[in-house]
């Protein structure tokens, strides 16, 4: 019978941080962090995950877990592996001060934008375009990203900036998942997301939609003025609607009960404001587990578009680069199908020397180029300081 060694609890976030090597997984999030290592099965899908884990036992008679991400492509195949060891630990959201300082990574960095930034916002204007053209009937909202190639003269140290993201935004959803690789070397995708896509745990369900974004900005006063004007704009008002209504749809058929309050939130990270809601329900089989309810939500037009199809037909031919696991879902799930999954954005896919970050923003008709640009700037924010790099445009 394979066996899934649960060993001591971390007594503080620092210690799971440190111990973090290639290979591993690690997930910290307000209800408490979980690293993983080695891999007693792997899992594609849904159906052969329930098979990896059935028969696994654990030292502790919990329920055995598995982790892993989801990518963008619906067709495409999760990557979930049922670890060898566990070890859960204390979130940095809850940590006692002082936070470790931020350690930058050595060496200088070759950056190639994918695409120029000018073809971003042609590509923006052309998506605008397409929603004109369809009278606002066909295609409400597409979201379009960019990537920034970061090339370095050595091995890029995920632990490093997974620490660096960590003690960025304690209260984060921060992450390093093993990807299948493209050559023997281990391929990485690390990131701080602000965004829930699922948190299921017995009955209750709980999703966090974001979208309407705005940067901050370091004055306190005209900070605050940004949160105002985000809240009161009639565009991100509508972009982040759009989310909440296929949100509440995907969780509907799962649940007896469920609540999204009327009014979006302002929240923030350490680089961008954003409109928030958090749809709570109560499932109608509280073994429905956390993975097939982040299945039905993915992708959510927080990160595609809508109608979904046609915003990912859109997404396929404007952009020129593959999300791979950017857009998809990082998290975990146990045997019990208890679990929590978070939007895999804010976050780099690494391997050898070279990081690919990604950033991007939904597009609305009333869209403006320039000011989509600067949004996705400013979210790629969260890994160039997290790397110790000066922004580049
Ligand atoms: C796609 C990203 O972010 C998403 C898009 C947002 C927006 O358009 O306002 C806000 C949060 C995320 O749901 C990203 O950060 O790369």
């Amino acid at each position: 019978m394979p066996r899934q060694r649960v060993v001591d609890p971390a007594a503080a976030p620092t210690e799971l941080l440190d111990s973090y090597r290639p290979r591993d997984f690690l997930f910290c999030s307000a209800s408490g962090a979980l690293r993983c290592r080695g891999a007693l099965a792997t899992a594609t899908g849904a159906d052969d995950l329930a098979e990896a884990l059935r028969g696994v036992e654990t030292d502790n008679g919990r329920a055995p877990l598995a982790v892993g991400a989801l990518p963008f492509d619906r067709d495409a195949p999760v990557h979930l592996v049922v670890p060898e060891t566990v070890q859960h630990g204390p979130s940095t959201a809850h940590a006692a001060a002082p936070v470790p300082a931020r350690r930058p990574l050595p060496g200088t960095w070759t950056a190639t934008p994918i695409p120029a930034p000018a073809d971003h916002t042609a590509a923006v204007e052309r998506a605008v375009k397409l929603m004109a053209d369809g009278g606002g009937a066909e295609l409400r909202k597409v979201v379009l990203a960019r990537c920034l190639r970061l090339t370095g003269q050595r091995e890029v140290d995920v632990a490093t900036v997974l620490a660096n993201l960590a003690w960025a935004d304690p209260t984060a959803f921060t992450f390093a998942a093993d990807l299948p690789g493209r050559d023997a070397r281990p391929r990485t995708l690390v990131g701080a997301s602000p965004e829930l896509l699922v948190a299921k745990r017995g009955r209750s369900v709980l999703s966090n939609p974001l979208a309407g974004s705005a940067p901050r900005h370091p004055d306190p006063a005209r900070d605050r003025e940004r949160a105002a004007a985000l809240l009161a704009s009639p565009k991100e008002r509508h972009e982040h609607a759009v989310v909440v209504e296929a949100v509440v749809e995907a969780l509907r058929p799962h649940c007896r009960r469920l609540d999204a309050p009327r009014e979006p939130r302002p929240v923030t990270t350490a680089t961008m404001w954003h409109l928030s809601t958090r749809v709570t329900g109560e499932l109608r089989d509280p073994h429905t587990p956390s993975h097939v309810l982040a299945r039905a939500l993915h992708p959510t037009p927080a990160v595609c578009g809508h109608p979904t199809d046609r915003a990912y037909a859109v997404i396929t031919e404007i952009e020129p680069f593959d999300r791979g696991f950017y857009t998809g879902a990082v998290g975990y799930t146990d045997a019990a199908g208890d679990g929590e999954w978070a939007v895999a954005i804010r976050c780099a896919d690494t391997c050898g020397t070279t990081i690919d970050l990604f950033a991007g923003g939904g597009i609305m008709p009333d869209s403006e180029p320039e000011a989509e640009l600067a949004e996705t700037s400013a979210k790629l924010r969260t890994l160039l300081l997290a790397l110790g790099v000066d922004q580049p445009r």
